[in-house]
């Protein structure tokens, strides 16, 4: 089957969050068991610095009254095709910014259309985020293209209809207030990314005002948990690490430890209880939750923190100030940094995330693969991917905690510096964590499944497109106008 991924964040090219963690890697996984998968995102200005992109664009075009064109690379390490859509909007230093950034992924998104409708026809468009919300509606009028929409978080809906309509082509049998819930309306599948939290988006505590249209379309809806990329999230080979290990040599992790203490300006304390967190400090990750115990945990224990991530400047600076009062024993890194988050999974004994709601959530399972024991609250993806650990029958792989309360997260911080005394016991809970299966591979059947149970309604695709040495020639040529165009 073929099918085109279209999202703003691709890993390890461009990631700001986990989005970039799945696209990375997903792609790579389907196109093994035989998918013509590829990838469309954003030609951003940092992407030479990462990967060589040829000169010449293999195809051109006009969307929203402006002309972009395409440009194509490869997934790294990978045989995955990466179109890139290449417009001076696109060409900063950041994946997000500003405050056009609904024209900006509104127009990526038409763009894409217009690469589908005319270059490479796929039959599955498959989209990510409101980024890519309104292909679904642009697409539902062209019977051998389908589209499914993966809705990684609910928080971000994109433009309103009013502006969409200022911006660009709202057919006439669109509905939906904005981006979001119109993507979910046209998709002839929406999948969330975790069974849990597309039960939760169902409810007002989690629907972000659109539990009524989710339940609305259950029937056409799925939750799917996420996976990691095993090949590149290893301990046994990650060359980001101090020193390599695996769930047979843990030993070996201790200097993983120390060697992240002293790089971050910890005391070096092998046997100090040493709590890790990698996030975006948005409000979504708990980060006042957090806040508001960890300045007693760091009064009445010995223990360590540190803390690698940007977000919210609030919670940037109620940080800072936290790293200021416990010099030695707190250590607040205010940046993006893929090297030093893995040094973070390695060497830290336990990793926080303590998330108001999770979708999914790609970080619990890199730190239980990095053998670090994860601490987390009971919502959407982590219950699903995270246990209770039962030290007496060898069962579980973390600490959790149901209640968004201060007092539930303290405890249950504190139960599990209690379990780390107990070194055998905590060893055996490392290893169980190395050893789940959180590999693509399941995960990626399920959305073979979904691609196929669409798949039968549609015409039989078009003939073959040309091969991509072919293709690279057609990009000398002008493109040819097309009917079905529908750009602005
Ligand atoms: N400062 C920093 N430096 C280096 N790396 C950093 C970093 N901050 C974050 N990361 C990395 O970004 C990723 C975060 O992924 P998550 O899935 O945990 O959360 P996110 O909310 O971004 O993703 C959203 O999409 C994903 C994918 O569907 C869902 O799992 C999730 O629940 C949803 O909120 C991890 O790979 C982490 O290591």
């Amino acid at each position: 089957m073929k099918i085109l991924f279209v999202a703003a964040e691709a890993a390890p090219l461009a990631k700001v969050g986990g989005m970039g963690d799945v696209v990375g890697a997903l792609p790579k996984v389907l196109r093994k068991k035989g998918h013509d998968v590829r990838v469309f995102m954003p030609y951003y200005g940092f992407l030479p610095d990462k990967i060589d992109i040829p000169e010449e664009p293999i195809w051109k075009g006009t969307a929203m009254f402006q002309d972009f064109e395409i440009y194509q690379a490869f997934l790294p390490k990978s045989d995955v095709p990466l179109y890139l859509f290449g417009h001076p909007s696109f060409s900063g230093r950041n994946v997000y910014f500003g405050d056009d950034e609904g024209w900006r992924f509104t127009l990526f998104a038409n763009a894409a259309a217009e690469f589908a409708w005319n270059f490479w026809r796929p039959s599955i468009v498959h989209c990510h985020d409101w980024h890519s919300g309104m292909l679904p509606v642009w697409l539902n009028e062209t019977p051998d293209i389908n589209t499914v929409f993966t809705i990684h978080n609910l928080a971000y809906q994109g433009p309103w209809r009013w502006y969409l309509d200022q911006i660009t082509w709202c057919p006439w049998y669109m509905e939906g207030h904005n981006t979001m819930a119109a993507a979910v309306q046209f998709a002839n599948k929406v999948t969330t990314v975790s069974p849990t939290y597309a039960e939760q988006i169902k409810t007002s505590e989690y629907g972000e005002n659109l539990e009524g249209l989710l339940s609305y379309v259950s029937g056409k809806s799925i939750g799917i948990l996420n996976g990691i990329d095993t090949e590149s999230y290893n301990p046994q080979t990650d060359r980001y690490l101090y020193q390599n290990f695996n769930a047979e040599t843990l030993d070996k992790r201790p200097i993983n430890k120390v060697s992240l203490q002293e790089e971050i300006g910890l005391e070096v304390n092998k046997g100090a209880f040493l709590v890790g967190m990698v996030t975006r400090l948005v409000e979504q990750k708990g980060i006042d939750l957090a806040l508001q115990i960890l300045d007693r945990f760091m009064a009445y224990t010995d223990a360590q923190f540190v803390l690698l991530g940007t977000g919210d400047r609030y919670y940037e600076t109620q940080m800072w100030e936290l790293a200021s009062r416990y010099r030695g024993r707190v250590s607040v890194q205010l940046l993006y940094n893929d090297a030093l988050a893995r040094r973070i999974y390695a060497g830290c004994d336990a990793f926080l995330m303590p998330s108001r709601f999770e979708p999914c959530g790609i970080s619990q399972m890199l730190a239980m693969r990095y053998g670090c024991v994860p601490i987390v609250r009971r919502t959407g993806g982590l219950v699903d991917t995270v246990s209770f650990h039962d030290p007496m029958r060898e069962l579980g792989t973390g600490y959790c905690f149901d209640r968004y309360e201060p007092l539930d997260l303290f405890s249950c911080m504190i139960k599990a510096l209690e379990g780390f005394r107990y070194k055998e016991y905590w060893k055996k809970l490392q290893q169980r964590g190395m050893r789940q299966n959180y590999s693509w591979d399941l995960s990626a059947d399920q959305y073979i499944k979904v691609y196929e149970e669409i798949f039968p309604d549609a015409p039989p695709p078009p003939p073959p497109a040309p091969k991509l040495e072919e293709e690279t020639k057609i990009a000398a040529e002008e493109p040819k106008p097309s009917a079905g165009s529908t750009s602005l």
